[in-house]
Parts: C-alpha cells; sequence; structure tokens
C-alpha cells in the first residue's frame, strides 16, 4: 500500500463518524473492525460546547489516524475556514477536502475544489479531495499540491458502489505512483473488495456502516473485505480471457513445472 504524505497505515480501511446509533456503538465498530482512519464532519459537531468536547476527546481516545472533513462545505471560503478550525481542533495537517457543488448528487465543485486544495496545500495542509473521477481535474490538483486523490464511488449516502468502473480504472493506470483512495457511495463490503482489487490504497466510507442494522457487524465485514481485495491485488490476479481454456489437467501433465 502507498504511503498517505508519508504515512504508512496498517491497512487500507477509514471509517467516518457520523450517524451511528451511539457513541459506545461508534467506537465497538472502530475497534472491532481495526480501521486505521476515522474522518470526522467539524461542521456537523459542534467543536465548541461540551457535547462537542467530549466528541471530540472520544475520537482522539481511539487510537486512528484522525481525518478532519469540510463535509458540508459549498464554497472555498466555507472549506479554507472549516480546515483551518480542523488543524486547531485536532493538530493535524491532514484535511479531506469536500466542495460541494451540487445538490441532488453532492457532486464536489471541482474548480472550487482545485482552488482551495491550492490555498490549503501552500499554507502547509496535506490535503486528501473528494473529487470525480476525471483525469483532468485530478491533474490540476496534483499540481495544485494534493499528493493524494480520493475519487467517488457513487453519490455520498447512495451505496450504488462504484459507478463508473472504467474511469476509476483508468484513474488507476494513469497515476501509478499516486495514492488513491475510494471515497463515498460504497454499500457493500464485496464494492471495498472490489476497489482494491482495482488497485486502490483505501476505502473511506460513512453510511453503509453507521446505518446498517449491526455497525459494528458490518464494520468487520468491510475491513474483511478490503483485506481481501488487498491481498488479491498483490496476489496478481488472473488476466480475464475471452475463450474458454480447459482447467482441467491433460494425463500426465498436473502442474505446469
Ligand atoms: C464521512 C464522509 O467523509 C463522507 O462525506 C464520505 O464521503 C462517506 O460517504 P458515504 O457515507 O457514502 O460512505
Amino acid at each position: 500500500m502507498r504511503d498517505f504524505y508519508g504515512t504508512a497505515l496498517a491497512n487500507g480501511f477509514m471509517l467516518g463518524t457520523a450517524q451511528y446509533p451511539s457513541p459506545a456503538i461508534l467506537a465497538e465498530a472502530f475497534k472491532q473492525s481495526g480501521a486505521s482512519v476515522a474522518t470526522v464532519s467539524l461542521r456537523r459537531e459542534s467543536g465548541t460546547d461540551q457535547a462537542g468536547q467530549a466528541f471530540w476527546q472520544m475520537i482522539q481516545d481511539l487510537g486512528v489516524h484522525v481525518l478532519p472533513n469540510t463535509a458540508g462545505c459549498h464554497t472555498v471560503k466555507e472549506a479554507v475556514t472549516t480546515a483551518h478550525m480542523a488543524r486547531e481542533v485536532f493538530d493535524t495537517k491532514w484535511i479531506k477536502l469536500e466542495v460541494i457543488g451540487e445538490e441532488d448528487t453532492l457532486q464536489p465543485d471541482v474548480f472550487g475544489l482545485v482552488e482551495a486544495a491550492r490555498i490549503l496545500s501552500e499554507d502547509g495542509f496535506q490535503v486528501f479531495p473528494y473529487t470525480t473521477e476525471d483525469l483532468v481535474v485530478a491533474d490540476k490538483l496534483l499540481q495544485a499540491g494534493c499528493e493524494v486523490l480520493m475519487p467517488w464511488g457513487a453519490p455520498i449516502g447512495s451505496g450504488l458502489g462504484l459507478n463508473n468502473l472504467f474511469g476509476l480504472r483508468a484513474m488507476r493506470a494513469h497515476f501509478p505512483d499516486v495514492p488513491l483512495v475510494i471515497d463515498a457511495g460504497i454499500g457493500l463490503p464485496s464494492q471495498a473488495a472490489a476497489a482494491m482489487e482495482l488497485g486502490y490504497d483505501a476505502v473511506l466510507l460513512n453510511t453503509a456502516v453507521a446505518k446498517a442494522g449491526d455497525p459494528v457487524q458490518m464494520a468487520v465485514a468491510f475491513a474483511t473485505a478490503i483485506a481481501a481485495g488487498q491481498m488479491a491485488q498483490t496476489a496478481d490476479p488472473m488476466e480475464p480471457r475471452d475463450m474458454a481454456a480447459p482447467s482441467t489437467p491433460v494425463i500426465g501433465k498436473a502442474f505446469l513445472e
């Protein structure tokens, strides 16, 4: 697995912290799954009141890498301000940058995203941009200083999985050295496994775990699938072929060697 701004993660499971039935279930989902990164929205949780402080403390106590995000920001200014607040609260340079451009799909405003990425990178942030699978935008984000890209699987909260396999595969092939994370829209562990099999370095998801009937069990299922997908990828999977090929050996030739 590629490093994220020089940080090697124990696994490719990045888990969101919103919408759980209770803080105890959230904590247990992290503990049992071993997810290595927790992403936190500063705009949804109040950082100043007592409940907000307790929530931040609980996240810190999970002992995982914290990736604050700018979820809910619609302008460059909002996103940049939120990133600054996040750096103060969590004492980290990491920021998952979201600049939402369209309400029905929560599609990123890629123009605002590139601008905000440049401003934050120049200010010393290590930016994880939530983007589409557009290769031109990806290039602009890299030029703006991003060293990680996070293309969407599908719209946030949709659970539709990997909507554009061609685009996601092309992105992996086009940027072989860039750490890539599928962010958003993942509904099932099998989709997360497929992302890792494509050669992605991590998967970030929230809704599919938090909204499951049993979030803890679902988090473990995702952790298992992500590990399996990564293991399969490094085992050099076979190339699919159009024609049949007998898998039963001819007599007297059981092995290739
Ligand atoms: C938590 C977070 O950062 C979300 O904005 C993220 O994109 C996850 O999306 P899903 O809820 O679709 O998994």
